[in-house]
């Protein structure tokens, strides 16, 4: 019988709200393998300190749009004026390799996986108050005033979607919210081993008779 192939996790937040430090945070806890973030496509410029290949892959946006035409992603969305996309044969590679994986997109992004692909979990991650989520982008430190404020004046927008997602969490305590993630990815994982002993309990009968 074939492997057990991995789960789907779409992560969605308004920025700053902590999704990348908890999907990082999560992938710490879990270093065999077992779970991988998806590196997306950007036209974004690079932040200080981030590297092609690690935190993106850095195009232009003539070279973006070709990769549209060949059907190259599974999900692709304009945010805050930049392109962004999530490659098609990593998603489907790693997860026929058994490896969980984390999609780090927004929430266009997020429903057009939710319709290629019905059983993708999805988590919402909420900042305690935007007081608090305006002090995250500042200490991050890696964006300017008028980037943050933009980014602000955006949360409300992408907050408004978090009814489309299956769990949402409230990143108040950072270690709580990362026991929150793992308790999510762990139960899932568990029930589609369960399913998958449970399938071949069935066929060993069946093919018995
Ligand atoms: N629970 C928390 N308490 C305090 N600070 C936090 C918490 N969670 C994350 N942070 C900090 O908030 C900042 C923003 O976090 P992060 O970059 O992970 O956000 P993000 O949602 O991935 O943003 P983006 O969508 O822009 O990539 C970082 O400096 C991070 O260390
Ligand atoms: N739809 C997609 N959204 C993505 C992808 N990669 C990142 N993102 C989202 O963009 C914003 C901004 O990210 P930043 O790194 O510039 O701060 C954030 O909400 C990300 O989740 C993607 O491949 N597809």
């Amino acid at each position: 019988m074939s492997k057990v192939s991995g789960n789907l996790f779409v992560i969605a937040a308004p920025s700053g709200a902590g999704k990348s430090s908890m999907i990082d945070a999560l992938l710490r806890r879990h270093r065999k393998g077992s779970m991988q973030v998806s590196v997306s496509t950007t036209t974004r410029k690079p932040r200080p300190g981030e590297k092609d290949g690690e935190h993106y892959f850095f195009v232009d946006e003539e070279t973006f749009l070709q990769q549209v035409d060949a059907g190259n992603f599974y999900e692709h969305a304009k945010v805050f004026d930049h392109y962004y996309g999530t490659s098609r044969h990593v998603i489907e590679d790693t997860l026929a390799s058994g490896v969980d994986v984390f999609l780090d997109i927004d929430w266009q992004g997020a429903r057009q996986v939710k319709a290629a692909y019905p059983g993708v979990h999805t988590v919402f991650i909420l900042p305690p108050s935007n007081a608090e989520l305006e002090r995250r982008l500042r200490i991050r430190g890696q964006d300017s005033d008028e980037v943050i404020a933009r980014r602000m004046a955006k949360a409300q927008h992408e907050m408004a979607h978090y009814g489309e997602f299956g769990y949402i969490i409230v990143n108040e305590v950072f270690d709580d919210s990362v026991d929150q993630l793992e308790h999510i990815v762990l139960s899932q994982r568990l029930r589609r081993s369960k399913q998958q002993i449970r399938y071949r309990e069935i066929l060993q009968d069946l093919l018995a008779e």
